[in-house]
């Protein structure tokens, strides 16, 4: 299955993946980053997974989120009938529930359904009992109660069931999830529960603003940070798988299941334009608690809850997403210095403020001490957005985010009050500009450059006008701009940076796809320098990759007209969401 192939659902505190085959490939209970109980995606069937079709075993004809939702229907026309399976993860109560119902739309269909419930990535082939209506499996910590409308049978470490479903007619499949130590949970009625799903989601997305040309784009984007997003903390996920690969066969396999503190900023600056003020504020909390301590103890990433501990480790019984070993949780990247990210969290709090948030004064303390630390350390070298795990460099991008990180200090003194010594945050500003403009421009090319002195380029420079450290309009911005088409375009995308052996920038071995923030980013910035028409072609090119359910992984492969990388990728809908607000 491609990963395009796929479609998420999720309840807020975790998601699945589901096959255009009708399969569940990808669930972790009950948290984002828990171990998989289905886990084929990045091995086989005998790692878990759940199919449900008809028994001809054909792909969906078609499929849709209902409404503006996350509730999946997925139609199969077969020549005796059509039939609908509707897949969703009601918002969770006590219990993860994954609930599937299949519907008869028109005549008679013949259906089928294989479980393999697996325990720890694929590892754990759980006890499995049976009772009246129900499948209990427990293994080690983890249990889960299937109750179905249809008896399933057991055998060879699976469960199944053929059955016929006629037009009008009804079956419902309800998986939950609970500690094997507690007593069984209680049953929840999966139809009042696609009713309450529905209501919610629907609620959700007509309480911010959304609107232009772009809408369903952008709302099917606000749905995916929103499940995105662990309701319990505030924390906010990358996206919710890992190692799905950025090279096909690859090594470049990364887990993806933890709070970001770069993606997550972006994350909430794209709901935060849209009115999402909520989510602001849950962050804002997870972010103090989460941070809690000596600001150069800073971590660039966390786990939802604020878990600072993530060891990079690999899962070595999966074979990898078409071989792309090895499949990795944790993620090593935890440990690094990345200097952007001060300014990105100074940034958010700066915008959650003018946007209407209270003011909150535990906030404001640990901005000033993020600055302390700030006036410091600027000037060390990095290993910069990308997370490279080559030698540390002075990335141009983390400069300017320094700059970002003491002009929003000083904006909040200067524009909402705040007690800070804005003076001297000023004379900080104008340094790291200065140099910036003496070590990380290349006058005679007339471009910013990846790194000081380096001769490279780096697609993250296309952000210098959006994060106001030049005007557009500015002659360097437009070299800039120019440079990175010309020499980072892959099929009319944009490469993070030069990926060749010569220059070997991210200490890693293989290529990798487009990357399509970077891409988004370009289409932004056209739209800012007034090449408007340029803008829209590239936009449209790219909402043209999105998948038949409006969603987008990390990277778009030219070389095989497919997507890479983890999926949904928040880093690729939060540029959607801001390029369509530019266009607009
Ligand atoms: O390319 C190597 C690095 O790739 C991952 O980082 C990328 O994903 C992050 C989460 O979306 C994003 O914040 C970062 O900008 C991306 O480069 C991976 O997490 C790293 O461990 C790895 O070194």
């Amino acid at each position: 299955m491609r990963i395009e192939d796929y479609a998420l659902i999720g309840d807020m505190q975790s998601a699945a993946l589901v096959g255009r085959d009708g399969s569940i490939d990808w669930l972790c209970l009950p948290r984002f980053d828990s171990p998989a109980c289905f886990a084929k995606l990045l091995g086989e069937e005998s790692h878990g997974s759940w199919w449900l079709g008809p028994s001809s075993g054909e792909p969906a004809t078609r499929r849709a989120y209902r409404g503006e939702t996350l509730i999946l229907e997925s139609v199969w026309d077969t020549p005796g009938g059509t039939v609908k399976v509707i897949d969703f993860m009601p918002p969770r109560h006590i219990n993860p529930d994954l609930v599937r119902v299949v519907e008869g739309v028109a005549g008679t269909v013949e259906m089928s359904t294989e479980i393999r419930i697996r325990f720890d990535y694929g590892r754990i082939v759980p006890w499995v009992r049976r009772g009246d209506g129900h499948v209990q499996a427990i293994g080690g910590p983890d249990s889960v109660w299937l109750r179905s409308s249809i008896p399933l049978k057991g055998g060879d470490y699976k469960h199944k069931a053929t059955f016929r479903v006629s037009a009008g007619e009804r079956q419902t499949f309800v998986f939950t999830w609970h500690p094997s130590h507690q007593p069984r949970p209680e049953d929840i009625d999966p139809i009042h529960q696609l009713a309450e799903t529905e209501a919610f989601w629907t609620e959700w997305v007509a309480s911010g603003r959304h609107g232009g040309p772009w809408r369903d784009a952008v709302v099917r984007s606000m749905v995916t940070l929103k499940a995105l997003t662990y309701a319990p903390t505030g924390g906010i996920v990358a996206a919710p798988t890992t190692s799905l690969p950025e090279d096909l066969g690859g090594v470049r396999n990364w887990d993806y299941r933890y709070c970001w503190l770069r993606d997550a900023t972006m994350t909430l600056d794209a709901l935060i334009q849209s009115g999402y003020l909520e989510e602001a504020g849950a962050w804002r909390e997870w972010l103090l608690r989460a941070i809690a301590g000596r600001p150069q103890d800073l971590q660039i990433m966390y786990g939802v809850a604020g878990e600072r501990r993530l060891p990079e480790m690999t899962l070595d019984w999966l074979p990898g997403y078409e071989g792309s070993r090895p499949a990795r949780i944790g993620n090593g990247a935890v440990d690094q210095l990345q200097l952007d990210v001060y300014g990105e969290v100074i940034n958010c709090l700066y915008q959650s403020l003018r946007h209407g948030l209270p003011p909150n004064d535990h906030a404001w303390q640990l901005t000033r001490k993020m600055l302390d630390f700030i006036e410091t350390g600027w000037d060390q070298p990095d290993e910069g957005l990308w997370e490279v795990r080559g030698p540390r460099r002075h990335f141009t991008h983390s400069k300017v985010m320094a700059w970002v990180a003491a002009d929003r200090a000083v904006r909040v003194v200067r524009e909402l009050g705040r007690a800070g010594p804005a003076e001297r945050w000023q004379a900080l500003a104008d340094h790291i500009h200065a140099e910036v403009l003496r070590k990380g421009f290349d006058a005679e090319r007339n471009t910013f450059t990846q790194s000081y002195g380096s001769r490279e380029l780096d697609a993250a420079l296309l952000l210098i006008p959006m994060v106001g450290f030049l005007p557009p309009e500015d002659p360097r911005v437009h070299g800039t701009i120019e440079a990175v088409e010309r020499e980072l375009s892959s099929d009319g995308f944009i490469l993070r940076y030069p990926i060749a052996e010569s220059n070997n920038v991210d200490g890693l071995p293989g290529g990798e796809g487009a990357f399509l923030a970077c891409s988004f980013w370009l289409a932004e910035a056209k739209a800012r320098i007034g090449r408007k028409e340029e803008a829209i072609e590239l936009f449209e090119r790219l909402l043209a990759l999105r998948n038949d359910v409006g969603l987008l992984a990390e990277e778009f492969d030219p070389r095989y007209g497919r997507m890479v990388g983890n999926f949904p990728q928040a880093f690729s809908h939060v540029p959607l969401i801001h390029t369509a607000q530019a266009l607009s």
